[in-house]
């Protein structure tokens, strides 16, 4: 009897427990049709998987072309379109000064969080503004302009070795993998300016360290974990608790090993880390703002120096005309003696069409091919004509090639690499094409390393076009790309030295 009444009340507790999931599950759906159809953002159009769920997303990301899928987004459902339920891709012009420019800063979604640690984040994936604010305040001066002149050595250094490279190339007649060779450059610069030695990628014509590869998994894990934020915190715990190593852990070992050997009294040089360490001593940040300001500098600084150094040469090479000018220009220089030998970042940066190069490369083909998604404040916002109330924390984001395919901006050639645009606009229009300029961002998130990365570029594009000539591998029609946060592209060609060099 006694038995019976057990059996009785396990099965009227079970019936309870089902009940309260049929319950849950019914009123997330419930909720999430309501939301779908009758929420305050419903009117606005997207693919239809993509009202309920953010596995659309999640599916377009992992194939490695969202930068197209955006555009293509936008050219349907026009200039404000769903990627998620709560994810907005925005293509109008005035939402840029809203967005990142605006006098209410907003913040970082939760979208950045798996590009750092969630209890600790580092500059770039950290979202409250007051800690960001601080952190960037601590360390900005060592990126300044005023500091760039101590950096330049470490390029020419970089210079003399790439150059050294290519004349190898050019002596057997190879073609040569230009992306990865590029990568092996910019690595070895940021390891030249941050621990004063290259990481000696060029030359072991490897990626020394497994540096590279690192970067690459840990960027692969976090653009994919970024539309599901909220998962990046248990599995960081997870492989906490079980003692996983993550892809980072290869590059915090590096990072580590570094400063250990630099920390000592007898420390010399003026790279980078010198610097830290000097600001350590006088209390001004901690050994983990160091070791994450260097971690930033490896993870951000050199792909994408890397692909837009691979953009400039790539796009030269389809477009002979503008190659031609570039070398009028560097010939005409040094002929003039106003071109030294290794060429310096303050004539580099009197040399207009050089910059226009570098500009349009980094239009064109910007190196940052996901949204840099914001989250509206909570006081709500209207955007290009749309509410989007901020109770809702929705997220909405301007994507770098959206912006700069824009005709209305750059004209109806603006899918075109088209370097004097930059030179023949009047001052207004120039002003409104660089506000939609978004390859290195905008506004209190933008770039710390923007100043370093046009040191090396306009410094090396001088050198590569004074001394070299270089020629599409036969088989290539157009590039390869593939988007994880970075768009890398793949491509080959070959280098001849030009006559007289
Ligand atoms: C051509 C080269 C580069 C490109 C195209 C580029 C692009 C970008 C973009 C688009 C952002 C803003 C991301 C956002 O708003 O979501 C950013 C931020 C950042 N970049 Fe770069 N970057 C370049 C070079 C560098 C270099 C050389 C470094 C360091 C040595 C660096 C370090 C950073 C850091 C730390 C942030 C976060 C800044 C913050 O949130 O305050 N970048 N970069």
């Amino acid at each position: 009897m006694n038995d019976e009444r057990i059996v009785l009340t396990q099965d009227k507790g079970q019936s309870y427990t089902a009940q309260l999931l049929y319950l849950i599950v019914a009123g997330y759906i419930a909720h999430t049709v309501y939301y779908a159809y009758w929420g305050p953002t419903a009117r606005i159009q997207g693919p239809w998987l993509a009202r309920f769920t953010r596995l659309w997303e999640l599916l377009k990301v992992s194939k490695g072309h969202f930068e197209q899928v955006n555009i293509d987004l936008h050219k349907k459902y026009g200039p404000i379109v769903r990627i998620s339920p709560n994810t907005f891709s925005i293509s109008d012009p005035s939402a840029i000064k809203q967005i990142y420019l605006g006098r209410t800063t907003l913040m970082k979604s939760k979208f950045y969080e798996p590009f750092g640690d969630p209890l600790d984040p580092n500059l770039f994936s950290e979202t409250d503004i007051k800690k960001h604010a601080q952190s960037r305040k601590a360390v900005a001066h060592l990126y300044s302009m005023s500091f760039l002149v101590t950096y330049e050595g470490s390029a020419d250094r970089c210079n003399v070795q790439l150059c050294a490279k290519l004349r190898d190339f050019a002596r057997h007649r190879t073609a040569f993998d230009v992306p990865t060779w590029m990568q092996f450059y910019a690595h070895d610069v940021i390891g030249e300016i941050t621990f004063g030695e290259p990481f000696g990628m060029m030359a072991k014509g490897q990626d020394e360290h497994g540096i590279a590869d690192s970067i690459d998994e840990t960027i692969a894990y976090a653009s994919r974990m970024a539309v599901i934020p909220e998962l990046h915190r248990w599995v960081s715990w997870f492989g906490r608790v079980a003692h996983l190593k993550t892809p980072f852990h290869n590059i915090q070992k590096y990072i580590l090993e570094q400063i250990d050997s630099r920390s000592g009294s007898d420390s010399v040089g003026i790279d980078f880390l010198k610097k830290l360490l000097t600001l350590r001593e006088d209390d001004k940040i901690t050994q983990l703002d160091i070791e994450k300001t260097v971690g930033n500098n490896i993870m951000a600084g050199a792909d994408t120096t890397a692909i837009s150094l691979s953009a400039v040469i790539y796009s030269l090479l389809k477009n002979p005309g503008t190659e031609t000018k570039l070398r009028e220009d560097i010939d005409t220089l040094a002929a003039a003696g106003k071109l030294s030998n290794p060429v310096t970042f303050e004539q580099a940066r009197h040399m207009p069409y050089l910059q226009a190069c570098i500009k349009e490369a980094l239009r064109v083909h910007p190196a940052v091919g996901r949204p840099l998604l914001r989250v509206v404040s909570p006081e709500g916002l209207t955007i290009a004509g749309q509410y989007f109330p901020g109770r809702f924390q929705g997220n909405s984001r301007y994507q770098c090639l959206v912006a700069h395919y824009n005709e209305d901006i750059f004209g109806r050639d603006a899918t075109t690499f088209r370097p004097e645009r930059w030179l023949e606009s009047d001052k207004e229009k120039l002003s409104v094409m660089e506000q939609s300029l978004l390859a290195f961002g905008a506004g209190v998130r933008t770039c710390i390393g923007k100043n370093l990365s046009m040191l090396e570029m306009s410094k090396v594009i001088p050198e590569l076009y004074r001394q070299f000539e270089f020629e599409l591998s036969e088989s290539e029609g157009a590039w390869m790309t593939w988007n994880n946060w970075f768009v890398k592209p793949a491509f080959e060609c070959y280098v001849r030295l030009r006559e007289g060099v």
